[in-house]
């Protein structure tokens, strides 16, 4: 199985970086750039000269769910582009309801993994702004109801299924989606337990 994971950052991915490469063999990986432009624009690059089997995308993200604990390991099912739309007022109006594009992109591997499935399954968002404001996250959990947030998941799930390549999306919880509290965030803890899941994916799927 080919696989290509992909990741924003190599801060995210350094420990599986550090892998002696035998044990990395036949995994590609992509380090895109934070946000959805520079994922999309690494990852169509990507495609357009190499097969794959599976895109997993792999990295840290925010909760809104304080029922998920930091640190915290999820399967990101569904993503939204959250921003994609347009103003009316005090009102949004989604992409889907203009009838200009899809906002909405679904997890579509069917990975026969116990190491997949006993992850927590969460609906996720992706923005270009880091939420950190009271009134507006308490709008977009009133319009989408997202458990979490990235800057990348959504346009992973978008060049996937335009492709039509399996992908997954696979986060551990750095930090709760609240007002800007940076001393709250848990970087090493998630990246810890991000990377040692992968590890523990790759092991069972190499071959
Ligand atoms: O906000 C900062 O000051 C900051 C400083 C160092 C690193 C970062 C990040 O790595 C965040 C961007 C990165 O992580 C994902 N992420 C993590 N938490 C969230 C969140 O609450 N909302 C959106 N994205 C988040 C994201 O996918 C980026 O790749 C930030």
């Amino acid at each position: 199985m080919d696989i290509l994971v992909i990741a924003a950052t190599e801060m995210e991915i350094l420990p599986f970086l550090r892998l002696p490469g035998q044990r990395r063999r036949g995994i590609d990986v992509l380090v895109t750039g934070v946000g959805m432009v520079a994922t999309a624009f690494a990852l169509g690059q990507r495609l357009a000269t190499a097969r794959y089997d599976l895109l997993l995308n792999v990295g840290i993200a925010g909760s809104f769910d304080r029922s998920i604990t930091m640190g915290e390991v999820v399967n990101v099912y569904e993503d939204t582009f959250a921003e994609l739309g347009a103003e009316d007022g005090e009102h949004f109006i989604d992409i889907e309801t203009l009838a200009l594009a899809r906002g909405t992109f679904l997890g579509t591997a069917s990975i026969d993994a116990p190491i997949l499935e006993r992850l927590r399954k969460c609906k996720g968002i992706t923005v270009n702004s880091i939420h950190g404001n009271e009134a507006t996250i308490t709008d977009v959990v009133n319009r989408l109801n997202p458990q979490t947030e990235s800057m990348e998941g959504a346009a992973v799930f978008y060049a996937a299924q335009y492709s039509g390549i399996p992908v997954a999306q696979v986060r551990a919880i750095s930090n709760y989606v609240e007002r800007r509290n940076k001393a709250g965030w848990q970087i090493p803890l998630a990246v810890k337990n991000l990377n040692r899941w992968l590890i523990d994916f790759i092991d069972a799927h190499r071959g």
